[in-house]
């Protein structure tokens, strides 16, 4: 029996993934059941990477989901729509879906993942977090008996590569962008990637395995990397730390005057100052690391490539893989196997920022006056801030230049301080304030 491919999509993702199923040769032999039976793309002249019959390539998708002989209808398409709509319909249709689409999974899982039970389908998207790497199905099967504490990741490619190159190299922002896009690394917008929102879609859907529930992807607090200056990398170097763009989902310890909810999680995506001894600060350019841990397996780091074609497609044929050896094995009739499927019903609790307990660095500018120092001292005291290091770096453009870096903090007291030291007469500007791990 072969086990029939509808594949929409063949940009990036979608032709690694028709190369492999193309040449099965020397890999799981399950892999040559598996045949490209259909094929979707937006244009049908646009030159491409991989040889596939002409006569299986449409621009009608909707005649894809909907065609009797698909088994499997695999998602590369990216965007919300049409992707999301055709998933479903994908669905009501009998069929089993794989996809690489975090935004679609991270804003419409719980509509995806009830219509996939109730049709009784799988839904697996290992390629949509991590790239290549094996972390979602390690969540629900390897690591699946453990209680897990956090989960923090580095988890967009684009990113990283940008942030490894300015701190390799000190290149320009724009110009490195524009290679991570011609790696075909970037989203079609990547705006998504710079402004952390892609990261922030995937920590959501880690965050909900590892834990069990829903998240509503408004609660996780996303900043990107824009706000990263040159200046503060240097900075961040020579206090020993690098900076990364982290993911985090964890039971975090909340300050005394959080509300009494044992089972409030921190879920957040930001800029971070990580200790160059950090397992997770030697992960370079396009490369991705998902530290999880949990009890009582303690710490497992996974790392690997986080975006790119064949990385990526590695994760997507996997899914198809695994689906097509639960067919083979249970025939028709087969109930969803527990480990493969997913059925979270509640929502998880999140904490809100202000009761996150975390390091703060901050630079100041400043006019170069006597008992500035003190004075920012003075404001931080105020609220019960207390500060780990302040030095003055040196001067930029005419303004004395001060970085800070906090012990443990509640967010909440150390914005109120910088509320405070806003107001002082010799703060010119605050241009980074970040947090460190
Ligand atoms: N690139 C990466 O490294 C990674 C990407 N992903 C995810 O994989 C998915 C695909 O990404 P990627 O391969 O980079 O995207 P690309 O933009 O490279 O490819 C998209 C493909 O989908 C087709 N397509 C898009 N919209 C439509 C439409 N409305 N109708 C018909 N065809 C359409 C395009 O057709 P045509 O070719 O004719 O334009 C193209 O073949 C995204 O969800 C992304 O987030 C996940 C992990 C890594
Ligand atoms: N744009 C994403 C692609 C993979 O998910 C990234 O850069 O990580
Ligand atoms: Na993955």
């Amino acid at each position: 029996m072969a086990f029939k491919v509808g594949l929409l999509g063949v940009g990036t993702v979608g032709t690694g993934t028709a190369q492999i199923l193309l040449n099965p040769e020397g890999r799981q032999p399950l892999l040559q059941e598996i045949e490209i039976h259909r094929v979707g793309v937006r244009s049908l002249d646009k030159p491409r990477e991989v040889q596939l019959p002409p006569e299986l390539m449409t621009t009608d998708l909707e005649s894809i989901v909907t065609d009797p002989a698909v088994d499997i209808v695999v998602e590369v398409l990216g965007g919300l729509e049409p992707a999301r709509s055709l998933i479903l319909k994908a669905i009501t249709q009998g069929k089993h879906v794989v996809t690489a689409n975090k935004a679609v999974i991270s804003r419409y899982g719980a509509e995806i993942f009830t219509a996939a039970e109730e049709a009784g389908v799988y839904v697996l998207l290992e390629a949509a977090v991590g790239g290549g790497i094996p972390v979602i199905q390690p969540l629900k099967q390897s690591l699946g008996v453990n209680r897990i504490q956090s989960v923090i990741g580095i988890v967009n490619g684009t990113t990283n590569y940008i942030l490894t190159r300015m701190q390799t190299e000190g290149g320009e922002f724009s110009d490195i962008l524009a290679d991570a896009q011609s790696l075909g690394y970037a989203e079609a917008d990547p705006t998504a990637d710079v402004d952390g929102l892609d990261a922030a879609d995937k920590i959501a859907i880690l965050a909900s395995l590892a834990f069990a529930g829903r998240i509503k992807l408004d609660d996780v607090y996303c900043e990107g990397i824009r706000q990263v200056s040159a200046a503060d990398i240097s900075y961040a170097q020579k206090l020993g730390f690098v900076i990364k763009l982290l993911a985090f989902a964890k039971r975090e310890e909340l300050a005394a005057t959080a509300p009494p909810d044992a089972d409030l999680l921190q879920v957040r995506v930001h800029p971070t100052l990580l200790p160059k001894t950090h397992p997770l600060a030697s992960i370079n350019g396009v490369y991705n690391a998902i530290l999880v841990e949990g009890d009582p397996i303690g710490q497992v780091v996974f790392s690997g490539p986080g975006a790119g074609s064949g990385p990526t497609a590695s994760a997507v044929v996997s899914d198809i893989l695994n689906i097509a050896a639960v067919l083979k094995t249970a025939g028709e009739s087969h109930r969803l196997h527990p480990l493969l499927s997913c059925a979270h019903q509640h929502y998880c609790a999140i904490a809100p920022m202000s009761e996150l307990v975390t390091r703060f660095y901050a630079r100041f500018l400043t006019k170069d006056c006597p008992g500035v120092i003190g004075h920012l001292g003075t404001s931080f005291g105020n609220h019960h801030v207390s500060l780990e290091s302040i030095v003055q770096t040196g001067f930029r453009d005419d303004l004395a230049e001060i970085v800070v870096v906090t012990h443990d903090v509640r967010e909440g007291n150390f914005r109120q301080a910088l509320d405070e030291i806003r107001t002082l007469e010799a703060v010119d500007s605050i241009p980074s304030i970040l947090r460190v791990l």
